[in-house]
């Protein structure tokens, strides 16, 4: 049986080292059901390496990660199941059709009804008229359209997303947008790393700033404020 959904991942003096290089260094915070969290920083500030340790597909080097009361090496062994992840690989197959993209994902979680859900992320998506085309053919856009479909689709507690809005034309990030609210609406957590700022300013419930792999902001954006101004005294 996977783990209970969490309705907080906690962290506790997470430290990240390569080398000499400490990627994430005692960082500490608490990610909320219900809530979107932006992560920013400069390149290098160690955001990727902050996503792939809530993703489960790297460790901390000390520290402590809980996905509700579930310790992290019990979470990355039972509870993968309850991460969706839109990372920079698109992870969906070119010589299959977008519909038989997510009925394959949707059988390898064990998805019951899994037509139905299809069927809903393809129309949610704006994909379904293009459904039976090869994945081959469809821009860039519609790939990741139909990689944020497969991110969300087995109906994850904890939702990761980096760069989400990346080849994205207006009415995609628009998606995306409402997509977000959506899932806090729906008491998820919610990570995102993204560039769009306005997209930020607009719906990050929690702004997280890294520089150095330090945490040096952490919060709601403060009450007018732009989010530009709060990044550039942080990042
Ligand atoms: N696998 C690795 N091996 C060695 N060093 C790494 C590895 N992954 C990350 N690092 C180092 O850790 C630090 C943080 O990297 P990370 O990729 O997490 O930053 P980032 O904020 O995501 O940057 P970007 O915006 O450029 O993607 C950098 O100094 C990077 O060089």
């Amino acid at each position: 049986m996977p783990p209970r959904s969490p309705n907080a991942v906690t962290l506790r003096d997470v430290s990240r080292v390569f080398g000499r290089t400490f990627a994430l260094h005692r960082v500490s915070t608490t990610l909320k059901a219900g809530s979107i969290t932006a992560l920013l920083g400069n390149n290098g500030a160690g955001k990727s390496t902050l996503l792939n340790i809530l993703a489960t597909v790297d460790a901390p080097s000390d520290g402590e990660v809980r996905f509700g009361k579930v310790a992290f090496a019990d979470f990355a062994r039972r509870g993968r199941a309850r991460i969706g992840w839109v990372s920079h690989q698109t992870l969906v197959y070119d010589e299959l059709t977008g519909r038989e993209n997510l009925t394959f994902f949707g059988q390898l979680y064990g998805i019951p009804h899994i037509q139905k859900i299809v069927e809903g992320w393809l129309e949610r998506v704006g994909l379904s008229a293009a459904a039976d085309r090869p994945v081959g053919t469809y821009s860039r856009g519609m790939k990741q359209r139909l990689t944020i479909a497969r991110a969300l689709l087995h109906d994850p507690q904890l939702v990761l997303l980096d760069e989400p809005a990346t080849g994205l034309d207006q009415a995609g990030t628009a998606l995306v947008s409402s997509l977000l609210g959506e899932l806090r609406d729906e008491g998820r957590i919610v990570v995102i790393i993204s560039h769009n700022f306005s997209l930020i300013e607009t719906l990050a419930d929690n702004v997280l700033i890294l520089r150095k792999g330090q945490l040096r902001a952490s919060g709601p954006l403060p009450p007018g404020t732009p989010l530009v101004s709060h990044y550039q005294a942080h990042a």
